[in-house]
C-alpha cells in the first residue's frame, strides 16, 4: 500500500505527517511509528502525526515520538497542522481538545488550560508543583506543569552550560515520573523574553518545543517572573505565549511545510 505524507516543522523540530481523514489508513503501533521516525533507516522525524476524523472535533490529530510513544499534545506540530488545514479548526488530541488558526507563515493556537495538581503532572507522589523539592547535579527546585503533555522546568543562569544530552535522559526517565516528562531548561532575559532549551520525552534534544515553551512561560508566570505575555527563544526561534485571564494557553508562531512525498507501508509495518 502506496501511503502519501507531508514533511512539516515548527522552528526545526520536524514531522512527517500522514492524513488519514479522506483516506484509511491501517493502524499505527509503536514499532512502525518509530520506524518511520527513525532517522538512519526510516523517513526520519521528531514526531509522527496522523491525521483522523473526529466524533468530537474538525479533526483528531494523534502524535507518535521519535520512539514510537503516543502522547497527548505536540505544540509545534499543532501549528503546522493548521498550516496544512488552512483553515480555523478544533482538533482532538489525547491531551484534550485545542483549537488552531493558520495566521500568515504559521498559526495561533489555543492550547487549553495549564493543570499543576501533583497526580495531573503526573508524579509519583504528592508535592509542591510550583516548587518540586527535588534536584539533579545542580538543577533544583523545579516547576512540574501539565499542558496535554508533562514537563518540568528549571531556571538557571545559561541555558548553555546545562549538558541537557546527558542530564535530560537522567531526569525523563526518573521514577518521580509514573509517565516519564519532558525536560526544559531556562533563563529568564526579562519580563517579556525567556530563553529555553529542552530535552523531549521520547525524542531527545530538539530544535523546538511548542509545549515546552507554553509550560515553561506558565510557570515562569506563576512564580510572578515575567508578564502573561512573553517571548520564548527556542534554539529553532522564537513562540509568543500568552496566558489569558480566561486561564487558557495561546501558542503563536511559525509553521512551515518542507517537501511532500510517499512510501511503501510495508516497508515499515
Ligand atoms: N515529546 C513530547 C511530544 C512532542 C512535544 C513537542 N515536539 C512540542 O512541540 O510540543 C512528549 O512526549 O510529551
Amino acid at each position: 500500500m502506496r501511503v502519501d505524507f507531508i514533511k512539516m516543522h515548527g522552528l526545526g523540530n520536524d514531522f512527517v505527517v500522514l492524513d488519514a481523514r479522506a483516506r484509511q489508513l491501517p493502524d499505527i503501533d509503536q514499532a512502525t511509528a518509530s520506524a518511520i521516525a527513525d532517522r538512519r533507516t526510516g523517513i526520519g522525524c521528531d514526531q509522527l502525526i496522523l491525521l483522523t476524523a473526529s466524533e468530537a472535533a474538525d479533526f483528531r490529530m494523534r502524535i507518535f515520538n521519535n520512539d514510537g510513544s503516543e502522547v497527548g499534545a505536540c505544540g509545534n506540530a499543532s501549528r503546522a497542522v493548521a498550516l496544512l488545514h488552512g483553515a480555523p479548526a478544533r482538533v482532538e488530541t489525547d491531551g484534550g481538545l485545542i483549537a488552531v488558526e493558520p495566521s500568515g507563515s504559521g498559526a495561533s493556537v489555543d492550547m487549553g488550560e495549564p493543570r499543576f495538581d501533583w497526580d495531573a503532572i503526573p508524579l509519583a507522589y504528592a508535592m509542591d508543583t510550583a516548587a518540586l523539592p527535588v534536584g539533579w547535579d545542580g538543577l533544583d527546585q523545579p516547576g512540574a506543569v501539565n499542558v496535554g503533555n508533562p514537563h518540568v522546568i528549571f531556571f538557571v543562569g545559561d541555558v548553555d552550560a546545562v549538558p541537557l544530552d546527558t542530564i535530560g535522559p537522567e531526569i525523563e526517565n526518573d521514577p518521580l515520573f509514573p509517565e516519564k516528562v519532558n525536560v526544559n531548561v531556562a533563563s529568564v532575559i526579562d519580563r517579556e523574553h525567556i530563553r529555553l532549551r529542552v530535552w523531549e520525552r521520547g525524542a531527545g534534544l530538539t530544535r523546538a518545543c511548542g509545549t515546552g515553551a507554553c509550560a515553561t512561560a506558565v510557570h515562569a508566570m506563576r512564580r510572578g517572573l515575567v508578564e502573561r505575555e512573553v517571548t520564548v527563544s527556542l534554539p529553532g526561534g522564537d513562540l509568543t505565549i500568552a496566558w489569558r485571564s480566561d486561564n487558557r494557553i495561546v501558542m503563536t508562531g511559525p509553521a512551515n511545510e518542507a517537501y511532500r512525498g510517499s512510501f511503501e507501508w510495508s516497508d515499515y509495518a
